[in-house]
């Protein structure tokens, strides 16, 4: 018997509860969180219990979860919260049914290691998730926040693939940090509101594979304000690991970007037309360099991806910032399929 525990358990909440589901019973969308008790997992299932598009909020975690989802459930909004014991029962039973599974487990950086110096603790907490998920939750969207992303998104497509359920087009590597911190970096170089930057970052998420495109928003910066611009996009991440000194990385705006995903893809589920991200997906982009995922704008719809955007026109600049992006990713995608196929 799994040990899930309710986070609203007054029979008055369990009235009002039912009586939600009833109301969008045609709609359900139950999201799923896996390391909800974390840094990143607490805020994310805080945002998420705001948002009226769930009707269902499961969170898991090793360490926590009833915890963070009795205090999450006593939010005046209409969904349920659920946090399930860290158990193979617990974590079938949080699974079961999910539209959405968010994966924000795994340790954060301390300062001087790069995101590949996680590879070796986070590979297998991934592997183990994504193998319970291709079980209890083969149809969901997997949104993997877990670094180093370039890696674990091939990680998990090779459990799914192992169990025959892998569908290309229901994986998601969370790159949304990327483009929030790319338009804030810009508005605070020329004193306009990031709310209306929309800055278009491909590649991966890690260092020089993520690359910004000024052009396509009509900016051209040039000399040292455009590499300093550069650099700080690519390494935004090393900036908030120094600041923590010790504490982790980002974990605040990385639940505004994680819930901003789910939402896209809520809104998207929901019949909602031209819903477009950017995020490291299985991309036709660059295979024939070998490169199998990459991140780009894409169109989200009911069943997921929907359409890939091309990388379109680029500067001589970002085509050298493209090329070097190309070539770190190559390995680091490379480096995640041989290790779960070497380790099952
Ligand atoms: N994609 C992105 O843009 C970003 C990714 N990250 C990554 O997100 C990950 C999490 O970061 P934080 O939340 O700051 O770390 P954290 O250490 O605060 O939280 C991680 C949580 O995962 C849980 N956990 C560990 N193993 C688990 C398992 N097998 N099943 C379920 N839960 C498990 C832990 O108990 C903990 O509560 C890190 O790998 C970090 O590098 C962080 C920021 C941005
Ligand atoms: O920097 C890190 O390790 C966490 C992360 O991915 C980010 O903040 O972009």
């Amino acid at each position: 018997m799994f040990a899930a525990r309710k986070a609203s358990q007054s029979i008055l909440g369990a009235a009002l509860n039912r009586r939600a589901f009833s109301a969008t019973a045609s709609n359900a969308s139950k999201v799923v969180v896996l390391g909800a008790a974390g840094g990143i997992g607490q805020p994310l299932s805080l945002l998420l219990k705001l948002n009226p598009r769930l009707t269902e909020l499961a969170l898991y975690d090793i360490k926590g979860g009833p915890g963070v989802a009795a205090d999450v459930g006593h939010i005046n909004t209409k969904s349920t919260v659920t946090g399930y014991e860290p158990t193979p029962e617990g974590l079938a039973a949080c699974l079961k049914g999910a539209e959405i599974v968010v994966i924000p487990a795994g340790v954060p950086r301390k300062p001087g290691m790069t995101r590949d110096d996680l590879f070796n603790t986070n590979a297998s907490i991934v592997r183990d998730l994504a193998k319970a998920a291709a079980q209890h939750s083969p149809d969901a969207n997997m949104l993997i926040i877990s670094n180093p992303v370039n890696s674990t998104v091939p990680i998990t497509a090779e459990v799914f693939k192992s169990k025959g359920v892998y569908n290309p087009k229901k994986l998601f590597g969370v790159t949304t940090l990327d483009v929030v911190r790319a338009s804030r970096f810009i508005s605070q170089l020329k004193g306009s509101d990031p709310a209306n930057e929309n800055i278009v970052v491909v590649g991966g998420h890690s260092g020089e594979t993520i690359v910004p495109l000024l052009s396509q928003s009509g900016y051209e910066l040039q000399g040292q304000e455009r590499d300093e611009y550069v650099k700080r996009v690519q390494f935004g991440g090393d900036e908030v690991v120094k600041a923590k000194d010790g504490a982790g990385s980002a974990t605040l705006s990385m639940a505004m970007a994680g819930a901003r995903f789910a939402e896209s893809l809520l809104k998207a589920a929901q019949g909602q037309k031209g819903v477009v991200e950017p995020t490291f997906v299985d991309s036709p982009l660059y295979k024939d360099q070998g490169v199998t995922y990459f991140a780009s704008n894409v169109t989200l719809g009911p069943n997921g991806v929907e359409e890939i955007h091309p990388v379109g026109k680029v500067t001589d600049h970002e085509q050298g910032l493209l090329d070097k992006c190309l070539k770190d990713l190559k390995g680091n995608i490379e480096k995640g399929e041989k290790w779960a196929k070497e380790n099952p």
